[in-house]
């Protein structure tokens, strides 16, 4: 039995990024519970983060919208709507997750946690937005957003427009210690959600909610290690780490060494903003604590994955 951090790209929200509907996302939950539970049927230790760009570009807009049709209506603070999107995705994860469950007779309990990651004032992120949230635009859209509203919009990897926002480091999960309370009972805990509500230290340790979206691979590397987790899993949309990208050269790889990944990071095989936080993540995972390795791969290869069967893994 191994303990397992695993980390939900926005394929397992949304299978399709088009229809942003709760309806959509709560289906789709049910279809990404089957290979998590699968997990959770051999005897792991399963505990989840999952992505919120989508999501949470969704919640500020639809404020934003109220607020402008409706003068009474509050714009609601990013670090607000970023807890909002945590317990809007996690409630749709336990229920498909705890169906799903029930359904194998496995009786474990499953709970979100509202979870605070801290990170730096002084992050050079919060000068350079880079976190994409929120639908796709087209370009001439994209111009009248950044216009009107004052957005930053850039490219995100040849799918469309986005607004993009600060993605400041993860530093220390607040809420680590009721986590690991949680899993060491053996309940299945959905935790740093959206990379976690980010929130600086005011200098005499009250916290302070601040408007940035923290990546979820690299918070969900944090919360791996504080655990103590064997294994971090990244499921994303494709089964395997390539080189060359989407180029008739393409190579698919099954292992990659910390020492390879930071020369293919290096020659830019990565995407930034899509693949390469995920590898940076895997690269700090793996090269923690001896025994520890990252599996990168889809969310339906997942259980085959662990196996050894498929999926790029990073090891020391
Ligand atoms: N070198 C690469 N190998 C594989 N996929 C890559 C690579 N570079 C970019 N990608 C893209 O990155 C995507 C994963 O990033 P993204 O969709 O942002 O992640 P998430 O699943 O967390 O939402 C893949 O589906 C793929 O389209
Ligand atoms: N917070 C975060 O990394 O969200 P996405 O995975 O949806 O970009």
């Amino acid at each position: 039995m191994s303990k397992i951090v695993i980390a939900l790209g926005g394929n397992a929200l949304q299978a399709d990024p088009k229809d942003i509907s709760a309806e959509s996302q709560r289906v789709t939950a049910q279809r990404t519970a089957k290979p998590i539970v699968d997990l959770i049927e051999e005897g792991h230790q399963v505990i989840i983060a999952h992505g919120n760009g989508p999501q949470v570009g969704q919640i500020v807009a639809t404020y934003e919208g109220a607020a402008a049709v409706n003068p009474k209506l509050p714009v609601m603070p990013f670090p607000e709507c970023g807890a909002m999107s945590q317990g809007y995705i996690g409630y749709h994860l336990q229920q498909a997750i705890r169906e799903e469950m029930r359904k194998r007779g496995i009786e474990k309990h499953i709970a979100s946690v509202v979870t605070q990651v801290v990170v730096d004032k002084n992050d050079p992120g919060f000068k350079n937005p880079t976190k994409p949230v929120g639908s796709f635009y087209t370009e001439e859209e994209a111009k009248k957003l950044m216009e009107e509203k004052g957005y930053v919009m850039k490219e995100d990897a040849g799918r469309g427009y986005r607004r993009v926002v600060a993605s400041p480091e993860p530093i220390d999960v607040v809420e680590a210690p009721i986590v690991k309370t949680l899993v060491d009972a053996g309940h299945i805990v959905i935790t740093v959600g959206g990379g976690g509500v980010p929130v600086i230290d005011e200098g005499n340790g009250v916290l302070k909610g601040v408007p940035a979206v923290i990546d979820k691979d690299l918070a969900s590397e944090k919360i791996a290690e504080i655990l103590d987790a064997d294994y971090l899993i990244i499921l994303t949309a494709v089964e395997k780490v390539a080189i060359n990208f989407n180029t008739p050269q393409q190579k698919e790889l099954d292992q990659m060494t910390i020492e390879e990944a930071l020369k293919y990071i290096d020659e830019g095989h990565f995407a930034p903003g899509s693949m390469l936080p995920k590898v940076k993540a895997a690269i700090k995972f793996a090269g923690s604590k001896p025994g520890r390795k990252t599996l990168i791969t889809s969310l339906e290869k997942a259980k085959e994955g662990i196996e050894g069967k498929t999926g790029t893994m990073i090891v020391p």
